[in-house]
């Protein structure tokens, strides 16, 4: 399969790839990242982990870990449904979150990670014992992803012309509290018959939405593709509106293959529009070219909570927001409203 997206290498120099970075960003909101430092390896660990843990963790022990208001735990097959117009996502996850990138300590409770007195409303977080005993694959991998992903807002607020190249960096320190998640999924290639078959496209495995923070990073594996991003439109052509995301490989030896990036709501909201937020779903169908189920490990990135949704400071971003009116959330805010309309129920 071709590729229809743009493949940019961050291990090159900044001015270099500021360019093409930001006009695959305005263009098409997704590309592929290359040049980080994941070894395969490393990348072949964290997928094995995953598959234990969905394929081997019995129903009601990973139900005791179910997903919290903050984000935090496990989704079953019918709890999560991101396009609200259709059926429920057929799909499991774990997410970790309240996660200190600077030290690497994830699920922390609610108010210790806040820095705040405790109330009722808190979590605790419990962590599952299967990733109790790789504690610290996923911490080096969540600090990795995080500081991946300061690389790629560096080169973007080059790219964009911001006048503080660390405009963004500085509003997603590693040790402040935000929304980021780091989230192990697998999307199973059969069906179970548990779900009313007459009440949804039974090839949709992630409804259509787009995601709600800075920018997301994810690791796919070859064979498991799925993933479609929007280019046309579906009013009119249901199906030519979507572009498959195909599988590609480094092109330095040894790495894991590329990133794929996309663009939040968050920064598409904080740039006027500049940037896109792709609106993206899973589907694939048995027989098709895959014969597997599919996983993904995704980062999702969002700032620091207290952060002021504000334009940045850019010559392009106030060229693009003439006329548009200002806003003033926060990107805690903006994170509440998203999830609420995700979940089905709090746990
Ligand atoms: O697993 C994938 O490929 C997509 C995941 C995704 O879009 C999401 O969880 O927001
Ligand atoms: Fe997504």
């Amino acid at each position: 399969m071709s590729n229809p997206l743009k493949v940019v290498d961050i291990s090159q120099p900044t001015a270099s790839i500021s360019g093409p970075l930001l006009e695959a960003a305005r263009q098409q909101g997704f590309l592929f990242v290359d040049g980080h430092d994941f070894s395969q390896e490393e990348v072949d660990a964290l997928f094995a982990l995953s598959k234990r843990f969905f394929t081997e963790t019995p129903e009601d022990v990973k139900n005791q870990y179910a997903i919290k208001s903050n984000n935090i735990g496990y989704t079953h097959f019918t709890n999560e449904q991101l396009d609200p117009r259709k059926a429920w996502d057929f799909k499991e996850a774990f997410n970790f979150g309240n996660i200190n990138f600077k030290t690497g300590t994830f699920n922390q409770d609610d108010a210790a990670f806040n820095g705040r007195a405790r109330t009722p409303e808190d979590h605790e977080n419990a962590v599952p014992e299967m990733f109790e005993a790789h504690r610290e694959l996923i911490s080096q991998t969540s600090r990795k992803l995080h500081a991946t992903a300061m690389r790629i807002l560096q080169v973007m607020s080059q790219g964009l012309e911001v006048e503080d190249p660390d405009f963004f960096t500085k509003k997603h320190r590693p040790d402040q509290a935000s929304g980021c998640v780091f989230r192990m999924l697998r999307y199973p290639l059969i069906r179970s018959d548990a779900v009313d078959a007459d009440s949804y496209d039974a090839t949709i495995r992630a409804g259509a939405h787009t995601d709600y923070g800075s920018l997301t990073l994810l690791f796919q594996r070859e064979g498991q593709q799925g993933l479609q991003l929007q280019t046309g439109d579906c009013e009119k052509d249901a199906q030519q509106g979507w572009t498959e995301v195909p599988f590609v490989g480094s092109q330095h030896k040894g790495l894991a293959p590329p990133l794929v990036v996309n663009f939040g709501d968050l920064l598409s909201y904080w740039t006027n529009g500049v940037l896109k937020s792709t609106l993206h779903r899973v589907k694939f169908s048995p027989g098709e070219t895959r014969e597997l189920d599919r996983y993904s490990i995704v980062f999702f990135v969002h700032p620091e909570h207290a952060t002021e949704l504000v334009p940045v400071p850019s010559k392009l971003v106030a060229e693009h927001s003439k006329g548009k009116p200002a806003t003033t959330i926060t990107a805690a805010e903006h994170l509440q409203e998203r999830l609420r309309a995700t979940y089905a129920s709090e746990a």
